[in-house]
């Protein structure tokens, strides 16, 4: 796919320009805007009023008019600094530098028309944008992990979590079923209503959700992206229904679906666990059948494991994972940089070239390397590359 021709616009063309959400003066000094096709997205201001959240407006070309709502905004966005630069990118997506900030918050992508913005477009029926944070470093990709219930999904996330507690972290779903004894809200799951839950549906605040044995489970945005922000690898225990959902987004992950020995054996461990009714069980067990046939056949998994001797899975789950006793089990060490207040951007390829302007200059020029970005809203923007270049 041809890429967008790369440029700034200081200030939107069309000055004096009015619209019907109270963007009361010109743009300022500090807001930046980018201009793709007959769209200029403006980055500047606060969202909603809301002095936390960069905002983000958009104004027609065709028309001269600004959208007449706010975008959604999906995904946790930069909060407002001093001065951005923006630059267009391939697949809808807007580089944001943050002026001034450290290199752990001064790359941010917004996402304008890459496909999950227009796949949220055309579910939530409104206009969309999506943030996601640039994180450097070689990330690793989501682990997606499901199979019917009783398989020993649970049990091999505990132990994998324990034994590499500073590489993953286990994405904490919404469910509107009933917690178990032990299980703790905002640990196990973020139990809640199912009002509520439909209402954040709807906001776009859900990567995928699924009604699963009578009960509404979901994966929302910021879930994933706790997990991701704190340098690890992120874990989903959900169903197949909520893997193809992931499948088709733009999270890049590994799929994996546990099998039983027997369908005996689920029964067994179902009955042993002790969680459930009778008639709950009964409903995972006529569940269970045709999620092992769809996990099997759909697709969606690349990595099928069987859960019979527990010791033997968990190490086949690691294997798969690239886990062996020599792998460093750490995320990379990766030192700051700081992005200067003043600077000027230049795109060469894949590389984005940031020059340090002003009196105080240093002249060191940063070099950021896009080349092997992965993933994207939802979630993260992964695998950037950022060098400073001391200048001779
Ligand atoms: N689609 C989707 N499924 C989920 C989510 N969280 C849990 N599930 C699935 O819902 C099913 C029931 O989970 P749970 O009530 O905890 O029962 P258990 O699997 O027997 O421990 C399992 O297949 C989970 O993988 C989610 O966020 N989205
Ligand atoms: N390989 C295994 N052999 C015997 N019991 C197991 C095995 N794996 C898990 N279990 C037990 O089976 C029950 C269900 O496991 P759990 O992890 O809760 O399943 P899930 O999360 O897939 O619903 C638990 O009591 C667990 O201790």
């Amino acid at each position: 796919m041809g890429e967008a021709p790369a440029f700034f616009v200081d200030h939107l063309e069309n000055g004096g320009h009015t619209n019907g959400f109270g963007l009361k003066s010109e743009p300022r000094d500090k807001d930046t805007s980018v201009q793709i096709g007959d769209r200029s997205y403006l980055i500047g201001g606060n969202h909603e009023g809301n002095p936390l959240f960069l905002g983000v407006q958009i104004h027609d070309k065709t028309t001269n008019k600004w959208c007449v709502s706010i975008p959604t905004v999906l995904g946790t966005g930069p909060k407002p600094c001093k001065g951005y630069s923006a630059i267009v990118l391939k697949q809808g997506r807007i580089l944001v530098i943050k002026k001034g900030s450290a290199s752990d918050d001064s790359i941010w992508f917004l996402e304008v028309d890459s496909p999950f913005v227009r796949e949220q477009r055309k579910l939530l029926g409104k206009e969309v944008v999506a943030w996601s944070k640039g994180v450097r470093g070689n990330a690793e990709k989501p682990i997606v992990i499901s199979g019917p219930s009783g398989v020993g999904k649970g049990t091999l996330i505990t132990m994998l979590m324990k034994e590499f507690p500073s590489m993953f972290g286990f994405s904490v779903s919404h469910t509107t079923r009933s917690p178990r004894c032990m299980e703790k809200n905002g640990v196990h799951y973020h139990f809640t209503d199912k009002t509520v839950m439909e209402k954040e549906i709807n906001d776009g605040k859900f990567l995928e959700f699924a009604s699963v044995h009578g009960n509404l489970y979901g994966t929302s945005i910021e879930s994933v992206e706790v997990v991701t922000d704190s340098g690890k690898r992120c874990i989903l225990d959900i169903d197949v229904q909520g893997a193809r959902s992931v499948k088709a987004s733009s999270l890049d992950a590994v799929f994996i679906f546990v099998c039983p020995p027997s369908m005996k054996e689920l029964e067994d461990r179902l009955r042993a666990r002790g969680t459930e009714t009778e008639e709950q069980i009964q409903k995972r067990l006529r569940n269970a059948e045709a999620e092992i046939k769809a996990g099997k056949s759909s697709g969606i998994f690349e990595h099928i494991l069987y859960n019979d001797n527990l010791e033997e899975c968990y190490k086949n789950l690691k294997n798969l994972l690239g886990i062996n006793d020599d792998a460093p089990v750490n995320g990379v060490e990766v030192e700051g940089i700081n992005l200067p207040k003043e600077h000027t951007v230049t795109k060469i390829e894949d590389k984005i070239m940031i020059q340090e302007t002003g009196e105080a200059t240093k002249n060191d020029l940063i070099v950021l390397d896009l080349a092997s970005i992965n993933g994207g809203a939802p979630g993260r923007t992964r695998g950037i590359v950022l060098d400073s270049v001391k200048s001779s």
